[in-house]
């Protein structure tokens, strides 16, 4: 009898840590002996034999392991952690199945002190979303943890192979790209260093950058330096916004994948690249981790027919006259003055078959200074948005203001982004660009309905203690 990993790795066990339960189903190499480490999914005591589902992870799958009752050691239960050593079989009903020799009990997990989820019963997101720390261990979530890793992963591979570079765009910056005042301001907490600050006659507010520091809303103005000297970039990172709102469609803290081209003249260049983005990510990820999409999803399947749609394109004033004709269809009324609310925006999808959709062509007062003036209609800006089933708005994107004039006259004042301009000013050429959000763009694809349910540690209004 084994009893620790040195005797194993003494027995010549392939003790590999690539050795995951993801691999040896892949490989199913009966016969083989092996170690798996995990936490156990479910137990079936039978009178001689004891037989446990064990999950490490590394897929939705979880692997059986057949064990004599005599050899397994008490504490084992379901939300235990434990190793386990044995060969690798086919069950009668013609299963892959480990016989275990031994079993290491790692770490207990008694239900009796406080551990939140009883053995074989189904929670809500809602009740999993309480204990943060205990989320990725569930099915359901654990799933979802691995769409968004192959997403992540899928995003990469994309813009690799279309030829865009990877830059980071700072974090702390003194720039409101957005100018809605939802910044979250970043000062010092160390009481040596205000004490020198005050000590300096320095303010609280902008003596340590010697201006005021915010987390960033969205790296785009920074991206747009690194276009105008690499081309083709992106940027993928968490953004911040203040926003005081609890919905199910909005965070904190967020990641959003940002893109920008330069020598762009139109934006049909990047909806093109939108629309190849979403249908090529997608496909790798129902490529890899199908399975998880359909454990993770909230709807009872998750429909994928625009895959090999094309992409509506509306105009912003076809999009409002949809809306104008079909006011029964949806109920917050509809007005001009206050742009598209939700629903609307979920309804406009619904309206054209459940495909993505693009509205182009805003007004200029419902969209930021950045967006470039159409030369013959100055009311109107060269922007988009693309509306999907379930979540609405998952990106926005435009033409940027090229022209140093127009954009010297519409950067808000106070702003300090002399340095923007200066991008204009020299070597300026014509690009464009957009964002997604990527926790939307898992909503999106999961049908997952709360956003809070999609990243591992959702900040919101009066929540950020873990
Ligand atoms: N990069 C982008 O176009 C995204 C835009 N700055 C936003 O945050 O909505």
């Amino acid at each position: 009898m084994f009893k620790n990993i040195a005797t194993i790795i003494k027995r010549n066990y392939a003790c590999n840590h690539n050795n995951n339960i993801l691999n040896i189903l892949k490989s199913g190499q009966v016969g083989t002996e092996i170690v798996v480490q995990g936490w156990v999914k479910s137990m079936r005591n039978q009178k001689e034999n004891v037989f446990i589902d064990i999950n490490d992870g590394s897929t939705d799958k979880k692997l059986q392991i057949f064990i004599p009752q005599k050899i397994t050691p008490y504490g084992v239960n379901t939300g235990s952690s434990i190793r386990v050593m044995g060969v690798l079989k086919h069950s009668p009903k013609g299963q892959l199945e480990l016989n275990a020799e031994n079993i290491d009990l790692i770490g207990e997990c008694v239900l009796s002190k406080g551990y939140p989820f009883m053995p074989r019963k189904q929670y809500t997101l809602e009740y999993i979303r309480q204990y943060l720390q205990f989320r990725p261990r569930t099915n359901k979530f654990s799933s979802m943890l691995r769409v968004r890793s192959a997403a992540n992963l899928a995003i990469h591979n994309f813009f690799c192979n279309e030829g865009f570079l990877n830059v980071q765009s700072p974090i702390l910056t003194s720039n409101d790209c957005e100018g809605a005042g939802e910044v979250f301001k970043v000062i010092p907490e160390s009481k040596e260093i205000i004490k020198s600050m005050i000590k300096e006659g320095l303010s609280l507010d902008e003596g340590f950058f010697n201006t005021k520091a915010f987390l960033s809303v969205s790296g785009q103005l920074h991206l747009e330096a690194a276009c105008h000297g690499l081309g083709s970039v992106y940027t993928f990172g968490p953004t911040f916004r203040a926003e005081n709102s609890r919905s199910r469609l909005h965070l904190s803290e967020f990641y959003m994948l940002e893109a920008e081209k330069a020598f762009i003249e139109n934006i049909d260049g990047i909806m093109k690249i939108i629309e190849s983005l979403l249908k090529s990510i997608t496909q790798n990820i129902l490529d890899t981790n199908q399975a998880d999409i359909e454990v993770s999803s909230e709807s009872p399947q998750s429909d994928f027919h625009w895959l090999d749609k094309k992409f509506n394109v509306l105009t912003y004033d076809e999009a409002v006259k949809i809306l104008e004709n079909n006011k029964n269809k949806y109920k917050e009324p509809f007005d001009t003055n206050d742009g598209f609310a939700k629903e609307h925006e979920i309804f406009l999808v619904s309206h054209l078959g459940n495909i993505p959709t693009f509205v182009i062509n805003w007004p200029k007062n419902m969209k930021p200074f950045y967006m470039r003036e159409f030369s013959d209609n100055t009311e109107k800006v060269s922007a988009l948005d693309l509306l999907v089933p379930n979540v609405g708005e998952l990106v926005g994107g435009s033409l940027r203001e090229n022209s140093y004039e127009k954009l010297k006259e519409k950067i808000p004042e106070g702003t300090n982004l002399d340095w923007y301009l200066d991008l204009r000013k020299f070597g300026g050429v014509p690009t464009g660009g957009f964002g997604m959000g990527f926790e939307r763009y898992i909503q999106f694809i999961t049908g997952i309905t709360n956003i809070k349910d999609v990243i591992p540690f959702p900040r919101w209004p009066h929540n950020c203690s873990l």
